[in-house]
């Protein structure tokens, strides 16, 4: 299922050198990093409110859509500072199986 993040990964670089006219990522990186921040935060707040919604109406779709523009989002901001979802991917792998209270107890304890 990572094939689509490997595959939408390598359009969002080849973006980086096209007009901005023609495509919605490249005017994303036209407009520079407070823009796809700015879109980020936006798409964030909207996840939350969907998933308050998703509570009180018992469908998730619209909480999936909004995650959705937060993650490709999220994907066009690390690609824009020359990272990719690799990078993440290989930062959950790192801590799987290690329980975030252990994790947060080891931190305070340093
Ligand atoms: N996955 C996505 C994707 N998800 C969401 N979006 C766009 O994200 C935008 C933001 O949503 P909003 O609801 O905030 O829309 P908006 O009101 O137009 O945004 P603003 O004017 O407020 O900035 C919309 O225009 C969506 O179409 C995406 N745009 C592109 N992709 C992928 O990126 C590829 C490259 O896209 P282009 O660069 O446009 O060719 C595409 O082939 C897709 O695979």
């Amino acid at each position: 299922m990572s094939d689509i993040l490997d595959q939408l990964s390598v359009v969002l670089e080849e973006r980086k050198q096209a007009g901005a006219e023609s495509s919605y990522v490249a005017s994303l990186h036209a407009k520079g990093l407070n823009k796809i921040l700015e879109k980020v935060g936006e798409e964030a707040f909207e996840t939350v409110l969907a998933a308050k919604d998703a509570e009180i109406t018992k469908n998730n779709q619209a909480l999936i859509c909004e995650t959705a523009d937060l993650w490709f989002h999220s994907l066009v901001m690390l690609s824009h500072l020359g990272e990719d979802h690799r990078s993440v991917l290989a930062e959950l792998a790192r801590r799987f199986d290690v329980s975030g209270l252990e994790e947060k107890a080891s931190r305070i304890k340093k």
